[in-house]
């Protein structure tokens, strides 16, 4: 569903003429399987962000190939990605990323607008999406209004809103109580296997790897599986 080819990625830092390269990502190869959930984990720097970002198309690697959902995605232009991202990936944040001014429908509704859908259709999906999310009940609430858990259901319901086949997830239970995130793992469970939704999950959190099928580690750059035998790096040992 995701294939990353040997990429490699440097950001440059610094002001003209005193320019800095910083290497983050080496020699990455990851296959992630259709309706697997897979947990990326690895200290603060070790390049979670950057590997997340490169599969959502807003940053570019150095160099390498991406694929996804048998698409090579590496050289499409920023409206094609725009286009991708809406017919392929949901986005699920820590920080929920709602608009505060718009009420939990209004969020959940906003990729069913940006895509142009009818306002009857709008209606009948996003109170079913936000019902299954158990969340109807808050459909005229502002975000300011909800619970950390209410909130990330909003987003869940949000990410789902087009059928994308695979979800990208930053740290999605880091702003959650204990109980909260066991409620938001279940329902990631429950649409993987339900929908066979594909999920990347980035986390510091042990209860969220032990969700995932598979856990990956990013170290230093460099992508380990979680028994720390390396994969892309065969003299790393951990
Ligand atoms: N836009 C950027 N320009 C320059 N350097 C960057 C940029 N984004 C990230 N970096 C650097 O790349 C490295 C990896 O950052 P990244 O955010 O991917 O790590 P992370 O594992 O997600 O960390 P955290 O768990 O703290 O979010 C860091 O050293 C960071 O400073």
């Amino acid at each position: 569903m995701i294939e990353m080819s040997r990429i490699n990625h440097q950001f440059t830092i610094g002001k003209k003429g005193k320019e800095r390269v910083v290497p983050v990502l080496h020699d990455i190869d990851l296959h992630v399987q259709q309706s697997e959930i897979i947990a990326i984990v690895g200290r603060s720097g070790s390049g979670k962000s950057t590997l997340l970002n490169l599969m959502s198309g807003y940053i570019r690697s150095t160099s390498g190939t991406i694929r996804i959902a048998g698409q090579a995605v590496s050289g499409l232009s920023e409206g094609d990605w725009a286009n991708f991202r809406l017919a392929h990936l949901g986005f699920m944040f820590q920080s929920f990323q709602l608009i505060p001014s718009m009420t939990a429908y209004e969020n959940a509704e906003l990729p069913l607008v940006l895509r142009g859908t009818s306002a009857a259709e709008r209606k009948k999906r996003v109170m079913e999406l936000l019902d299954q999310v158990g969340i109807a009940d808050y459909a005229a609430h502002y975000p300011g209004e909800l619970s950390g858990g209410q909130q990330q259901r909003v987003s869940v319901a949000r990410a789902l809103m087009l059928n994308p086949p695979i979800v990208l997830a930053d740290e999605p239970t880091g702003s959650l109580d204990s109980d909260n995130e066991r409620q938001l793992l279940a329902l990631i469970r429950q649409l993987n296997r339900e929908r066979g939704i594909t999920f990347v999950l980035i986390t510091h959190d042990d209860q969220v790897a032990a969700t995932a099928h598979r856990t990956l580690k990013l170290k230093d750059g460099y992508l380990l599986n979680a028994s720390g035998k390396g994969e892309n790096n065969p003299h790393e040992i951990h």
